[in-house]
């Protein structure tokens, strides 16, 4: 569903990524860790199509993205880092404003079901967004890439700043989403997490990818150090 051919991107003399390649299928959960600067949000852009490549190609269910970035987008859903939502509609109306520009009509049965899921609280659908938590945004922008049916969906740092019980709720619906046989490729700090919801976890340095881990090989511990491992490689 996601593939990265020797992608590469530039920015000035700065080269953020250096000929990535990477496939994410339908089903697969790919998590990338990697320092501040490492180029897991510049990846996530490319596929997006926020920003072209200097070279290579990002793909998304076989379409090249720079090609098409339009197309390629109505095939995704993206949960960025600080989910925008407009302040003064509620959650219900963002949903089905947000819903809506991908063409989806909002069936309120099936939204109650995903927020349910989500443990999103019943009551504050139809409070104003401005008055959301860090993680109602995050539960409530993993919504609306739901509603979307979309299957691939991007996620940008989506447990940073949740409590345990926040994160706990979003690791659980996105294993069921993937389960269900969504693509999903998360940038991430947390090697904890990644290793609970992760089929696979990319270390990323420099704009390369230099390990590509299989979690259920490894304990928390020995995940840890290797990614220590490569990150004192970046200092020495
Ligand atoms: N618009 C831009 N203009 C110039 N340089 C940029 C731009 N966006 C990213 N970069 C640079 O590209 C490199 C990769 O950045 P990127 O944001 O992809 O890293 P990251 O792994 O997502 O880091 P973080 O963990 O801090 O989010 C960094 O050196 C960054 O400074």
């Amino acid at each position: 569903m996601l593939e990265a051919r020797g992608l590469t991107k530039r920015y000035g003399a700065a080269l953020a990524l250096d000929g990535l390649n990477l496939a994410v299928a339908a089903g697969e959960t790919l998590c990338l860790l990697g320092a501040n600067g490492a180029g897991k949000t510049t990846t996530l852009n490319l596929f997006l199509g926020f920003t072209a490549p200097t070279a290579g190609a990002a793909l998304v269910d076989g379409l090249v993205v720079a090609e098409d970035p339009a197309a390629a987008r109505a095939r995704l859903g993206y949960v960025a880092e600080v989910v925008s939502l407009y302040p003064s509609l509620s959650g219900a109306e963002n949903l089905a404003f947000f819903a809506g520009l991908a063409g989806v009509a909002v069936d309120p049965a099936r939204r109650d079901a995903i927020l349910a899921r989500l443990r999103f609280p019943a009551d504050a659908i139809l409070r104003p967004a401005g008055t959301y938590s860090k993680g109602m945004r995050q539960k409530l922008g993993l919504a609306i890439a739901l509603m979307k049916e979309a299957r691939v969906i991007l996620l940008d740092e989506p447990l940073s700043g949740l409590d345990p019980a926040a994160a706990n709720d979003l690791v659980g619906v996105l294993r069921e989403t993937a389960a269900g046989g969504v693509a999903l490729l998360i940038s991430t700090h947390d090697i904890f997490r990644a290793k609970e919801v992760a089929s696979r976890i990319g270390i990323m340095r420099h704009g390369r990818l230099v390990a590509m881990i299989d979690p259920a090989s490894l304990s928390a511990g020995e995940l840890e150090h290797m990614y220590l491992t490569h990150m004192a490689e970046r200092a020495a």
